[in-house]
């Protein structure tokens, strides 16, 4: 294992021990935005293109932005898209059975998300919805104690997809039978050693599939027997497309359930995951707060019909708000690569990435490059305003590129924003003092049996405005969390917590 055989020049690297390579080093987590540690030590050591072997695979790293440019446009040519061992189980998806599906479970999946979560569909009459759904998420997360963002999130973006896949109401589930619960217990599993024995998180995962899958089943028999249950949704579709005398022949009951299984994988986790580094990374940076509320503020005060509901014009104005989800797309690098397996010999640079080698292209290595994005840790949003367009397509792939690019991408940009706008519009951040009293004014503002602090140091608005100050009855205040960890997948240490006060009127 350690000088694997090769049609040329390998790229310089070490491949670790025996079977688990050099995993340990890339699982141990990471507590910043950085790149992991494990790539940072191998590139100062090897350069951007280094070879390793992870799970027992061997693997070449591209931080080169060239390489990452090359692989993600040559899909199917030079490579094909590739998912760890343990993603392939658990969409069911093996060996040469899952090598020939993979194109064609593109296509399908591709067209499928487009015509229910792309541009289209969102402009003729899903951000409406959208927006009313997070309305009542955020009314219902405002009568619990304190909200869990990432997994509160998680649970919302699940639903409401679910929702709009095949018509899944949570609220008619018992928390046993809630499959969100599932789903979203699956995804802390993902990069879990593929190890099947009772005990192990893996293990766990498999049975916690089993569950979602019999209950995906169970939904596609239950709409296919009740025609009077017809809605138009996916589900539909599908089982239109199933029913087609000259169906696609891949078109199976099983085909479909990885299909739906698979979207809703690929949608709730990375949206939850950015949507809470955006509120703890605006809750760390209050100018930032300041200025994001000032444009929502003004699609308010411009807003000439009587009508409360965004509109995608308004959307679309949201300039700062998209550049605020720019930075946090940058920053928050949701897993440590885009993994393919190169089709046949690749020759780059003078290297040769053998076939069959799988390719982890590290894409937020060009986010966090210092020549485009100055001070690259910093979260600046303002950055975005003078970014060159050009730099901006060569550097920023939070979606991925080529043919391969995120079909949910605008859906999941929307969904952050207007999540934003009620948010800042409905509730007000409340920061917790944790600096000494002395570099603080504290104000205490009494009305009626309400009483609130309120800490200058944090939240100038307030004070700026405090002469004709009103009382606020919607609140969000941080409660605890918000580290971030790379283990290697993005993820918060402890969570975070938010406390969203209810309306008291
Ligand atoms: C912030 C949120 C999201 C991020 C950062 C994200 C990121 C990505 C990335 C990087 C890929 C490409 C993977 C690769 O090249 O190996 C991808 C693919 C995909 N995403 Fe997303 N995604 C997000 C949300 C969503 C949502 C909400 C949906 C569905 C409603 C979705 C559906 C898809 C689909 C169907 C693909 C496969 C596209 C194809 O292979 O043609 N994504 N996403």
């Amino acid at each position: 294992w350690k000088n694997p055989s090769c049609n040329g020049v390998l790229p310089p690297g070490s491949m670790g021990l025996p079977l688990i390579g050099e995993t340990l080093h890339l699982i141990i987590p990471s507590y910043s935005l950085d790149l992991h540690p494990f790539i940072k030590k191998r590139i100062q050591r090897f350069g951007p293109i280094f070879r390793t072997n992870i799970l027992g695979r061997p693997v070449v790293v591209s931080t080169d932005p060239e390489l990452n440019h090359l692989i993600l446009q040559q899909e199917g040519k030079l490579v094909e898209m590739w998912y760890l061992d343990t993603f392939s189980k658990l969409f069911n998806q093996e060996g040469e059975s899952r090598t020939s599906a993979v194109g064609v479970i593109h296509k399908y999946i591709r067209s499928l998300s487009l015509t229910h979560f792309g541009v289209e569909t969102l402009k003729k009459g899903l951000l409406p919805e959208i927006e009313d759904m997070i309305k009542k998420t955020l009314q219902m997360w405002s009568t619990q104690e304190s909200i869990e963002v990432k997994y509160g999130s998680a649970v919302m973006v699940f639903n409401y997809i679910a929702k709009h896949m095949f018509g899944y109401d949570d609220s008619e589930n018992t928390s046993e039978d809630k499959i969100s619960e599932k789903f979203t217990k699956i995804s802390e599993f993902l990069m879990s050693i593929p190890l099947n024995i009772p005990g192990t998180t893996y293990h766990k995962c498999l049975k916690d599939r089993e569950k979602a899958t019999k209950f995906l089943k169970d939904k596609l028999e239950e709409r296919r027997n009740s025609p009077d249950m017809y809605r138009g949704d996916l589900l539909d579709q599908v089982i239109a497309d199933l029913n087609k005398e000259d169906k696609e022949k891949f078109l199976s009951d099983d085909f479909i359930i990885t299909v739906i299984f698979g979207l809703l994988f690929a949608g709730f986790e990375s949206v939850s995951k950015i949507l809470t580094l955006t509120l703890k990374l605006l809750a760390d940076h209050p100018s930032v707060l300041q200025e994001l509320i000032a444009e929502h503020e003004g699609i308010l005060k411009n807003r000439r019909n009587s009508d409360p509901v965004l509109t995608w014009d308004e959307y679309k104005s949201m300039t700062f708000t998209l550049q605020v989800i720019n930075e946090s797309l940058r920053l928050g690098n949701g897993a440590p690569g885009l993994l393919r397996r190169a089709l046949k010999d690749i020759e780059f640079k003078g290297f040769t990435i053998p076939a069959g080698w799988i390719i982890m292209a590290v894409t937020s290595a060009s986010h966090l490059n210092p020549d485009v994005y100055k001070d690259p840790l910093a979260f600046n949003p303002a950055r975005w305003k003078d970014m060159d367009p050009y730099l901006v397509s060569k550097n920023f792939m939070p979606f991925s590129g080529g043919t391969r690019q995120c079909a949910g991408a605008e859906f999941s940009k929307l969904l952050m924003a207007t999540f934003l706008h009620v948010l800042l519009t409905k509730y007000e951040y409340v920061p917790v003092s944790f600096l000494p009293f002395q570099w603080h004014l504290l104000l205490f503002v009494i009305r009626q049996d309400h009483v609130a602090c309120f800490c200058t140091g944090f939240c100038s608005r307030i004070v700026n405005g405090f002469s004709g100050f009103e009382f606020l009855n919607h609140r969000w205040t941080r409660i605890k969390g918000g580290r971030v960890v790379q283990g290697p997948m993005l993820g918060f240490r402890d969570g975070f917590h938010v406390k969203f006060s209810p309306d008291h009127n």
